[in-house]
């Protein structure tokens, strides 16, 4: 579980970003962040992964041992500790190109990065058992081998969610998890992602509301750094256009460009 108590972000300069978000993500939902650019969709996912201090408000996780943990104050050992809980997607996968597919699986997420034991030691048949049942299950174990840098994108994406499902968290977070694919594997990430979240919440910032709507169980909808909208994974048209503006319109088509022929 994880909960956000009004958390608020300023600039340097004192200029606010988020401006008092709260909501709380339990067992079992696939919740879609839904907003326009600059919301402060990314900057939220930054305070729930412990990457970024809010200004005020507070952070609180539970572990897998049921421990709470107030990632707002924690620092040091208790940080990384939560932190190896919490699996990661981002933008741009944060794969090592040159590595293969199963070793990158197995070094794991920056920040606990295993990198010179995976160039110097090898790893535990344990551990390459484990990471090729994760491969496997996402139906990619005939590429384990190959340098994931000759992937193509929903491939490496896999890979990405692969390597995050590794580190066994009890929440995972994606940010824009499906962003530069085609329609056919965005569909096929999103089929995977939605199971998933039966076995730890996921939550996930989408620019994709029709695939949002169809895969994950709740919407957040973020606009200028506050909660507009917090409720069940249906959104009319109006409330659409409520959120997004003139930027839905832009959305659509790009939607309507990537529509499967
Ligand atoms: N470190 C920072 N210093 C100053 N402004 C920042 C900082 N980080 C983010 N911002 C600003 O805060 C706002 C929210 O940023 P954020 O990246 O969270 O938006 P977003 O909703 O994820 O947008 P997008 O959909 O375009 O990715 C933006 O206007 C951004 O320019």
């Amino acid at each position: 579980m994880i909960e956000v108590r009004q958390i608020t972000k300023s600039t340097k300069e004192g200029v606010p970003i988020l401006k008092g978000i709260s909501f709380t993500i339990t067992k079992g939902e696939f919740v879609g962040i839904l907003g326009p650019s600059g919301a402060g969709k990314t900057l939220t996912m930054r305070c729930l992964n412990g990457l970024t201090r809010p200004t005020s408000g507070e952070v609180l996780f539970t572990d897998h041992q049921n421990n709470l943990v107030n990632l707002t104050h924690a620092k040091g050992r208790e940080l990384r500790k939560a932190r190896r809980q919490i699996g990661v997607i981002f933008q741009g996968f944060n794969l090592v190109k040159r590595l293969s597919a199963i070793d990158n699986v197995m070094i794991g997420q920056l920040g606990r990065i295993n990198l010179l034991r995976s160039l110097f030691y090898g790893f535990t048949d344990d551990e390459a058992m484990r990471a090729l049942a994760v491969l496997e299950h996402l139906k990619i174990a005939h590429l384990a081998q190959r340098p994931v840098g000759s992937l193509s994108g929903g491939e490496q994406q896999r890979v990405a969610i692969a390597r995050a499902i590794y580190q066994q968290p009890s929440v995972m977070l994606a940010d824009e998890p499906i962003a530069n694919l085609d329609p056919t594997n965005a569909r096929k990430i999103m089929q995977i992602l939605k199971p998933l979240a039966e076995q730890m919440p996921i939550i996930g910032v989408f620019h994709q509301p029709d695939l949002v709507m169809e895969f994950c169980t709740r919407i957040i909808a973020l606009k200028d750094g506050v909660v507009v909208r917090d409720g069940d994974n249906k959104m009319t048209r109006s409330e659409l256009i409520d959120l997004y503006g003139a930027e839905l319109s832009e959305i659509e088509a790009s939607q309507r460009i990537l529509q499967p022929v």
